[in-house]
């Protein structure tokens, strides 16, 4: 068993090296569709690592960008018509073109407008990954759900004693959906299918700044244009915890938000998995 755990450590330390340099040589274009807030840290966050962003949403031009992209990154946050309309039509091209793809669903606890948008998208063209805070989840789901508006109500955070629940909730979703699902929080959990993938890296300042989330939601289209849709998740949710680690010794969130994108620039492979706090669970 242990001999076991230790050859998957070492196949997925293997793999995350891999991603990481290719998407540095390759620079894949990343097309995102993400609310107003933080579109500006999120096309950084893509330049950060190594990929190309482009932020184009107006309806009538999206089906011919994301033919072209390497991946999309769809985000509920701060919808609108237009954003609405456009989502569905790039991810109808990427579902038919097979272009790897995510969905932030942020706000689908707060909001029944999203929720069932959401439900209609993922029915009518599946995304690759699926993305949420635990609210947001069980909402997606119509379970009872304490969602504070686009953040997670306390009764629904991943804690020890409600590990197992939330797993098994969250491999049934990945079932369904046969997306890879990622579930933030103190607690961060990668689901697909059968296996389970947990990540304890991370801090208090990455609540502080607005859209942390969205960052990681282009994050990881990033890291999954190679095709490894949840060695991908792994990667961009372990980057995104071990960036907020080493920044969060600044006065405030202003200089915790240039700090955290300098760590995302020049993290290396090596120091994500020595820093990495991982379990695997299948
Ligand atoms: N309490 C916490 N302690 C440590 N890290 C956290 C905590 N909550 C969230 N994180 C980390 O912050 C990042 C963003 O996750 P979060 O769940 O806050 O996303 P979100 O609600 O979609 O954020 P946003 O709406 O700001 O975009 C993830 O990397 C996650 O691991
Ligand atoms: C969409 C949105 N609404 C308030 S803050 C924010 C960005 C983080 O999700």
């Amino acid at each position: 068993m242990i001999h076991q755990r230790f050859t998957q450590e070492i196949a997925i330390q293997k793999r995350l090296k891999e991603i990481k340099d290719k998407v540095n040589k390759e620079k894949p274009l990343v097309h995102c569709l993400t609310n107003t807030i933080s579109i500006n840290d999120c096309a950084n966050a893509v330049l950060a690592l190594g990929g190309k962003p482009i932020m184009a949403e107006h309806p009538r031009e999206v089906k011919e960008v994301t033919v072209t992209a390497n991946a999309l990154a769809l985000n509920l946050g701060n919808i609108t018509d237009s954003r609405m309309e456009a989502m569905l039509l790039s991810a109808k091209v990427a579902y038919e073109k097979g272009i790897p793809s995510i969905i932030d669903l942020v706000g689908v606890g707060c909001s029944k407008l999203r929720r069932e948008y959401a439900k209609e998208l993922i029915k009518k063209a599946p995304p690759s990954v699926i993305k949420g805070n635990m609210s947001e989840l069980k909402a997606l789901y119509e379970l009872p759900s304490h969602a504070q508006g686009i953040d997670v109500g306390k009764e629904d955070e991943v804690r020890e004693d409600n590990l197992e629940e939330n797993t098994a909730l969250l491999r049934q979703l990945s079932k369904a959906t046969k997306a890879v699902i990622v579930a933030t929080g103190a607690i961060d959990l990668i689901v697909y299918e059968e296996q389970v993938y947990r990540i304890d890296n991370g801090c208090e300042m990455l609540t502080k700044l607005t859209g942390t989330g969205c960052m990681l939601n282009v994050m990881i289209a990033t890291l999954i244009s190679t095709g490894k849709y949840v060695e991908g998740a792994v990667l961009g949710t372990l980057m995104m915890g071990i960036a907020g680690e080493r920044s969060q010794e600044t006065k405030g969130n202003g200089s915790f938000r240039v700090a955290l994108l300098d760590q995302l620039c020049t993290l290396t492979a090596e120091e994500i998995i020595e820093e990495s706090k991982l379990t695997i669970y299948a």
